[in-house]
């Protein structure tokens, strides 16, 4: 990802990743590093912009960017991990969790913080908690909306490794990528899939559903004001 300066996820780059994923996908990839060019952040997440005081339509195709990109990110037929070098707040979080290894560097935040943002995590987001963390953990993490530091993460069972930097980080990855190169392509991947299919179906039979939850959440005047202070508190911060 190389979205300056944090990765947050518009309409536009959302495209551009669901693009690359589809390409990966027709040339046969055999593995894909999902990884960011900002040396301390992974991606922020959703660009917050996209839903503050947005048109209706443009609203909408932001969303059904997002289901689209992340139905094809969770269901690559090749092995996918996460070089976790940056934090990696709620979209960012979502990213991760749906590659199928993560490996993060110290001094790390990750999490799927949106009920400390005053919004809610759609189902999806939480299923793809639950099966990485089980559902203890992530009932947990995501009514308090936790943000896990690197050592919290890799004791959840969040993350998969620790590496010291993001040359160790990239390289850990390629390792795994590694340990899959000589397994039957078509076993394996139809393993993954049997392991992801309840939750990929679940939004692949409700989108128009989790679209129209999402517009009507969103459009809530009160929900706006939550995230205009946001905003606010997140520009404030650089300024
Ligand atoms: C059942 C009902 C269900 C209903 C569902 C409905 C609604 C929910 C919908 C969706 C779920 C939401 C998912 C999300 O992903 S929301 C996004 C959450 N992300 C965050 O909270 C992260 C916010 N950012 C940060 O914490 C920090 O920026 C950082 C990532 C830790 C990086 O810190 P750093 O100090 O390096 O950078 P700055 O904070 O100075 O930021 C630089 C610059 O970027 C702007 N920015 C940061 N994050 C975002 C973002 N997510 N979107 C847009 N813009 C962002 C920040 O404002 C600064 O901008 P400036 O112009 O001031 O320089």
């Amino acid at each position: 990802m190389n979205r300056p300066p944090v990765n947050s996820l518009n309409t536009e780059h959302l495209e551009q990743l669901h693009r690359a994923l589809v390409r990966l996908e027709n040339e046969k990839c055999r593995g894909m590093i999902l990884s960011s060019s900002s040396p301390t952040v992974f991606s922020a997440g959703l660009d917050i912009r996209e839903m503050y005081k947005p048109e209706l339509e443009k609203a909408r195709k932001f969303w059904r960017t997002l289901q689209d990109m992340w139905l094809k990110l969770y269901s690559t037929p090749y092995p996918t991990v996460a070089a976790i070098h940056g934090h990696a707040p709620a979209g960012g979080c979502l990213l991760a969790l749906s590659c199928e290894y993560r490996v993060i560097v110290p001094n790390v935040k990750i999490g799927l913080n949106e009920t400390q943002l005053g919004i809610v995590a759609p189902q999806w987001f939480q299923d793809c908690m639950r099966n990485v963390i089980g559902e203890r953990q992530a009932e947990k993490a995501l009514i308090a909306g936790h943000m896990f530091n690197t050592e919290q993460a890799l004791q959840v069972g969040l993350v998969d490794e620790v590496a010291a930097d993001k040359a160790a980080c990239i390289a850990r990855a390629e390792a795994f990528l590694a340990s899959q190169a000589n397994l039957p392509l078509l076993a394996r991947k139809t393993v993954k899939l049997g392991f992801r299919n309840s939750t990929l179906s679940r939004l692949m039979t409700g989108r128009e559903a989790d679209t129209k939850i999402f517009i009507e959440y969103i459009f809530q005047p009160k929900v706006q004001k939550g995230i205009e202070l946001y905003l606010q508190s997140l520009s404030k911060k650089s300024g």
